[in-house]
């Protein structure tokens, strides 16, 4: 269960001639821009979140919070008990974090990129292999494991950042916009991936601009309009409260709905 609370953070707007820019944005204040002002969810044992919002409205910085990278002004953080704020290192550990970047190394293969990663978590060679075996399948990566990493199409980039971030069997799972610029095929062995992960009963929380993808695989949801949580529940709750059985309708209607 990972569980987040009134969650905050702002940076530091840039200055012209040592004065503070005029505000542009509702989330500009004093020089500060509070890109994250109120961001609360959950999401429990087998359940995927699907984290929604237009653009800029703070998703990224959200799970950037969660995977620890950024630290926040205010909110908690708590998964499967532990604060992460107070202890960053379970996040490290447990948590299984895809950013927007590849994280690979062009040099490597595929497969020596995998192992590298599960090394760097101490994974035993017997238990590496294993688990390389294991999510080569899951992927579908057999085909080009020995290729490397900077010879891949963006879609086989994808699949091994994927298999990078969970190598290590994190207890939690955060991926950001994972099929964003993949054709249907590649999306598909990514959602099929996210499906066996519920399956198995690992909260994953994902976000997505494809609401597709959150009526076919998310128990919940939550929308973040201008830093804040402006949505977060189930299905069919998002349906009654956005006022239509469309899921598109609904999602406009919340969204247009905030000040
Ligand atoms: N390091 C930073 N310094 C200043 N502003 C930042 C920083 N990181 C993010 N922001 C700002 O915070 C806001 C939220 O950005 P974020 O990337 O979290 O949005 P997003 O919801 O993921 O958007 P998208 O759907 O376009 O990916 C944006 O206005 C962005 O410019």
């Amino acid at each position: 269960m990972i569980e987040v609370r009134n969650l905050a953070k702002r940076f530091r707007l840039p200055t012209r001639g040592g004065r503070t820019p005029l505000a542009r944005d509702p989330r500009d204040h004093d020089g500060w821009f509070h890109a994250v002002r109120d961001v609360h969810f959950h999401c429990g044992p087998g359940e995927v979140l699907g984290l929604l919002g237009p653009n800029g409205a703070g998703k990224t910085t959200t799970l950037r919070l969660l995977s620890t990278a950024l630290k926040p002004d205010a909110g908690s953080i708590h998964a499967n008990g532990a604060d992460l704020l107070a202890d960053p290192l379970y996040a490290r550990r447990h948590i299984g974090f895809l950013s927007g970047s590849t994280g690979l190394y062009g040099r490597l293969t595929a497969r020596e990129n995998i192992e590298y990663f599960g090394r760097l978590h101490g994974m035993t060679p017997a238990r590496l292999q294993r688990r390389c075996d294991e999510l080569f399948d899951l992927l579908q990566m057999h085909q080009f494991a020995h290729k490397r990493a900077d010879q891949l199409s963006t879609g086989m980039k994808q699949r091994c950042s994927i298999a990078r971030t969970v190598v290590h069997e994190p207890q939690i799972v955060i991926l950001d916009e994972p099929t964003t610029g993949l054709d249907v095929m590649s999306a598909k062995v990514l959602l099929d991936f996210i499906a066996s992960y519920k399956a198995m009963g690992v909260p994953l929380i994902f976000s997505t601009h494809h609401l597709h993808e959150v009526e076919k695989l998310c128990d919940r949801v939550c929308i973040i309009n201008h830093g804040r949580t402006v949505f977060h529940g189930g299905m069919d709750q998002l349906r009654l409260q956005g006022g239509s059985a469309d899921l598109y309708d609904a999602f406009v209607g919340i969204v247009n709905r905030e000040p």
